[in-house]
């Protein structure tokens, strides 16, 4: 049988069977390897995998195979700061929720989010919430922020869980794709899951019931069904993405609007910081590339922790 790991607690993993949804608790059987891969869990949720359900083991399904990878997510364990710990697996599109107001996203996280997802290959639009916060001030600088990313290749969406504003738009935007959803703690992406996902609560203790019990759950990555074809990935208590192995000579080409210029440096090593001839500083300078932009390319570069 075929099916998408739809959680994992580490030890146990929930399979949705592909073709009728059926949920199957599984193992893992035998060593998996992850080619090149310093990761502390060999299957992640988003994975498809062939199993098995035997007699003998109860109903529970047993993992023999994993299918190849389209793309994948990783962060840096806390426990093992040489390993790292994949998120999700095979993912279509990445919603990045952000508010300008309580409490406000800052640039250094919405950029640091944007540069992983383009290192893994991953469309990312964003998601304006709590649009009925802003006043007139709010709502023209929003404008600004939308255009300024839409510039460089990144829609987004205005939403309101208190109004029902954009929550219609994200759905249609979800329609028959793997969306992961993310964002920091606070920024309404609870409030928002539960207007997109019919049933949820239903859904999410059905899911729970095949996972392990008396393990806390509550930190590991679940896919939820919207409807037979559209998945959110929901990451709860993930506040960022770990950008693994990206050298500061490679910085800048996850900047999209800084990678056209790469080739027009005087230097080939340029870092775009202080030397002369350098095609990125120029246009900063005459605004083809936005000054938030830039400062979190350096602050990046600095290696500074600016998540919030
Ligand atoms: N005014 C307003 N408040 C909102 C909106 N969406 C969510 N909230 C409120 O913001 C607070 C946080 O919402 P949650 O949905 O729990 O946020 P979260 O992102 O899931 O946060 P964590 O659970 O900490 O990860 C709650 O008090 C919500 O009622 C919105 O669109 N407008
Ligand atoms: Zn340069």
């Amino acid at each position: 049988m075929t099916g998408i790991v739809v959680k994992s607690t580490g030890s146990w993993y929930v399979v949705r069977e592909l073709g009728n949804g059926q949920l199957h608790r599984c193992r893992l059987r035998g060593k998996f390897k992850n080619k090149g891969l310093k990761v502390s869990n060999p299957l992640a949720v988003g994975d498809q995998v062939d199993f098995t359900v035997e007699e003998q083991t109860e109903g529970a399904g047993v993992i023999h195979h994993i299918e190849p990878r389209r793309n994948y997510i990783i962060r840096r364990s806390v426990h093992k700061s040489e390993h790292a710990h994949i998120v999700a697996a095979n993912l279509d599109v990445a919603m990045l929720v952000v508010t300008l107001a309580s409490p406000a996203t800052s640039f250094g996280f919405i950029d640091r989010f944007l540069v992983t997802a383009e290192a893994y290959h991953i469309p990312v639009t964003l998601i304006f919430n709590k649009t009925d916060l802003y006043d007139e001030d709010l709502t023209d600088y929003q404008e600004q922020i939308a255009k300024m990313y839409l510039r460089i290749g990144y829609p987004s969406v205005r939403s309101s869980a208190q109004t029902g504003e954009g929550v219609a738009d994200i759905d249609a935007l979800l329609d028959g794709k793997v969306t992961l959803l993310s964002g920091h703690s606070g920024v309404g992406k609870s409030t928002l899951i539960n207007a997109l996902v019919p049933d949820l609560d239903l859904k999410t203790a059905e899911i729970s019931q095949f996972s392990d019990k008396g393990v806390h759950t509550t930190t590991f990555a679940e896919m939820l069904e919207v409807r037979p074809g559209t998945y959110l990935i929901d990451t709860p208590g993930i506040k960022e993405l770990g950008l693994v192995d990206v050298k500061p000579g490679e910085l800048a080409h996850y900047f999209p609007e800084m990678r056209a210029l790469l080739n027009q440096c005087r230097y080939h090593n340029c870092q775009h910081t202080h030397e002369p001839g350098c095609a990125v500083r120029e246009a900063v300078d005459n605004g083809k590339i936005a000054l938030p932009r830039y400062d979190s390319y350096v602050s990046m570069l600095q290696g500074d922790d600016n998540r919030r």
